[in-house]
């Protein structure tokens, strides 16, 4: 597996947590005032100068966060108006809510209540985070819908925007792919990511994500019996990409004494007359990622329409399964793309002998389409573990109909079925490697490793002929005998990276040519991969975070005379 940022459910995090309490090593408290203090101090390197902020505090523990949150910028000079609830949360939340009362007041929280203090610098909200276990209802549920008014002043999510379901992305009890909740402008989230970071809405929902760290590593090992998700996120300070120390590198790189041969050769299955161009498209990307020889094979009467560039591509007629079985028996030809452009007639005809031959292969379009119209029982009879299905939603629901209901199905109660689940599922169901496209790319293996990418700022590779590319340089990958995940997972970042470095305007012509540069910056470890053409990175990191945190103690004597001038905000 390759190395990257491990994502966990809110399971495994509570499971994670009770480890480290039950351990004696650390309270419950303790855990609190860490997560409190690495919010309040992303929040001061982001909004350096002491304003007025509301807090919202839940009936949880999400809540216990957002006094201790108040109590820190308190601190700092920042005017405090505080809402929450007269409930009995936990012991900890509870003391947490008790040391907030020695300083100011709790104000209800209520729509009304809200609606009268927002006139502040920042929103921080922490009603619920992990715990959120249905779908809200009633006065919480009035202040959640009053959370997504795109006027409101900048929202500082506590873990996550409250409402959302962190198994899933999804909004228990609203429907799904319509939902929004509160858009915050920073997310800090805690020792790992979840799903629902990076998933459906949560991810345009979390705005600026960061996993701060609280001191939870000596007991990863708990979640370590379930099936590891990798998360592939720029926006994570610890993506898995090719990093020259990396194992990704090792496959990139091409040996200097090699020959072609040595880079594998590709075979992508064309289609008929006036269908060739996404077939081309899925070619010169298994060319321009590095596989050794890359053939184009259509069937006779469409040879002539290929005979243009680019030049390196070899093109040989494939007529039947019969022929291509013959072509096959070249056992040089080490990966297949079956799909683009290819027809559904021409792909169900192929599939047999593209499967038998059991090398590594890539099903996309009509070939998906082709499978789908199979008999049920036998729709996947002859896949295996070599195969990459990579279907977007539309093609998913074709072959997997009763998962694909399950993740547009409204529910009242959490967790909400997931792209992961759903991912996972369809991989095992079908004992291939399942990549489902969209902006949140899942990619799941029949074992149940997963790998999840997502963007939030590539709207322009939404375009015709992007998933052909994309099946293009996982061909290429797997010609180069990159395992099927790690060649998966990578093809989506380059794909991702092309994308951003072109920019609007983008064509999937475009794409393949966007290759070169960006393996020359990879190769040669060049820093900034990621923002040539995107966006920066915050270059924020837990370090400063530290320094600040040590400075707060020196601001707090400091800052004391403050609380005299706290009028109508903050303190008593
Ligand atoms: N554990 C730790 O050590 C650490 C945890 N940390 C923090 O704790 C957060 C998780 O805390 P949590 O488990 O208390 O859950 P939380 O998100 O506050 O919500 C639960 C509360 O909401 C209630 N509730 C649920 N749904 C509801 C609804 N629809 N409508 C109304 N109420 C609803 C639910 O009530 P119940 O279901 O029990 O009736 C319960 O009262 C996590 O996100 C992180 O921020 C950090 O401090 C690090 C250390
Ligand atoms: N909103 C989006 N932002 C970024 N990438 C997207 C978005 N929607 C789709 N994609 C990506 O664009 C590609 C589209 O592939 P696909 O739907 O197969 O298109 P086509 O069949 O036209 O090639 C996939 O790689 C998918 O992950
Ligand atoms: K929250």
């Amino acid at each position: 597996m390759p190395v990257g940022s491990e994502i966990l459910t809110t399971a495994q995090m509570r499971a994670t947590e009770s480890a480290a309490m039950s351990s004696g090593r650390v309270t419950g408290a303790e855990l609190m005032e860490r997560a409190g203090r690495a919010v309040a101090g992303h929040i001061r390197l982001r909004w350096p100068r002491p304003g007025r902020a509301v807090v919202l505090c839940g009936p949880g523990n999400n809540g216990g966060d957002g006094y201790v949150i108040a109590q820190h910028l308190h601190r700092a000079g920042w005017q405090l108006r505080v809402l929450g609830l007269a409930n009995q949360p936990g012991p900890d939340a509870a003391q947490m809510r008790q040391r907030w009362q020695e300083i100011g007041p709790i104000l209800p929280l209520d729509a009304a209540t809200f609606a009268g203090v927002q006139d502040c610098d920042l929103v921080i909200d922490a009603i619920f985070g992990t715990g959120l276990t249905r779908a809200p209802t009633g006065p919480i549920a009035a202040l959640l819908a009053a959370l997504t008014d795109p006027s409101l002043p900048p929202v500082v999510a506590v873990d996550c925007p409250s409402g959302l379901c962190l198994d899933s992305g999804g909004w228990p009890g609203r429907d799904r792919g319509t939902a929004t909740g509160a858009r915050a402008r920073l997310t800090v989230a805690f020792d790992r990511p979840k799903p629902g970071h990076v998933l459906e809405s949560g991810a345009f929902r979390c705005g600026e994500l960061v996993i701060a760290d609280i001191g939870l590593g000596d007991w990863h090992h708990i979640a370590s019996n379930a099936p590891q998700t990798l998360l592939l996120h720029p926006a994570i300070p610890t993506p898995w990409l090719p990093a020259p120390q990396g194992p990704a590198f090792s496959l990139l790189a091409k040996p200097a004494d090699g020959h072609k041969f040595l880079s594998g050769h590709a075979l992508i299955l064309a289609g008929g007359p006036a269908r060739g161009g996404a077939a081309r498209l899925s070619a010169r990307a298994a060319l321009r990622v590095g596989a050794g020889l890359v053939t184009l094979a259509p069937p006779v009467d469409a040879l002539a329409e290929h005979a243009g560039p680019p030049d390196a591509l070899m093109r040989q007629p494939v007529e039947d399964a019969s022929d291509l079985a013959d072509m096959l028996a070249d056992s040089r030809i080490t990966a297949l793309c079956l799909g683009p452009g290819c027809g559904i007639e021409r792909a169900a005809g192929l599939l047999p002998s593209a499967l038998a031959c059991g090398r590594p292969c890539v099903l996309d379009a009509d070939a998906l389409t082709a499978l789908s119209q199979r008999p049920k029982a036998e729709r996947f009879r002859d896949l295996h573990d070599k195969v990459i299905l990579t279907p977007h939603m539309g093609e998913f629901a074709r072959l997997f109909p009763d998962l694909a209901n399950r993740l547009v199905a409204a529910d009242n109660t959490g967790p909400l079925f997931s792209r992961l689940d759903a991912a996972r599922q369809a991989a095992s169901r079908a004992r291939a490697v399942l990549l489902l496209k969209g902006p949140d790319t899942v990619i799941a293996t029949p074992d149940g490793s997963a790998l999840i990418h997502t963007v939030t700022d590539l709207p322009w590779l939404a375009t015709a002929g992007a998933g052909d590319v994309l099946a293009g340089l996982i061909a290429g990958l797997l010609a180069r005998s990159l395992p099927p995940l790690q060649a998966a997972g990578l093809a989506v970042q380059l794909h991702a990276l092309a994308a951003r470095r072109f920019g609007p305007g983008l064509t999937a012509d475009d794409l393949p040519d966007q290759i070169p540069a960006i393996l020359r910056d990879l190769l040669e470890g060049a820093s900034g991969v990621f923002e040539r053409g995107g966006r920066k990175k915050t270059g924020i990191d837990e370090m400063q975070v530290k320094e600040l945190h040590a400075r707060i103690e020196e601001l707090a004597v400091a800052n004391s005379f403050l609380e005299r001038k706290l009028k109508p905000w903050g303190g008593k």
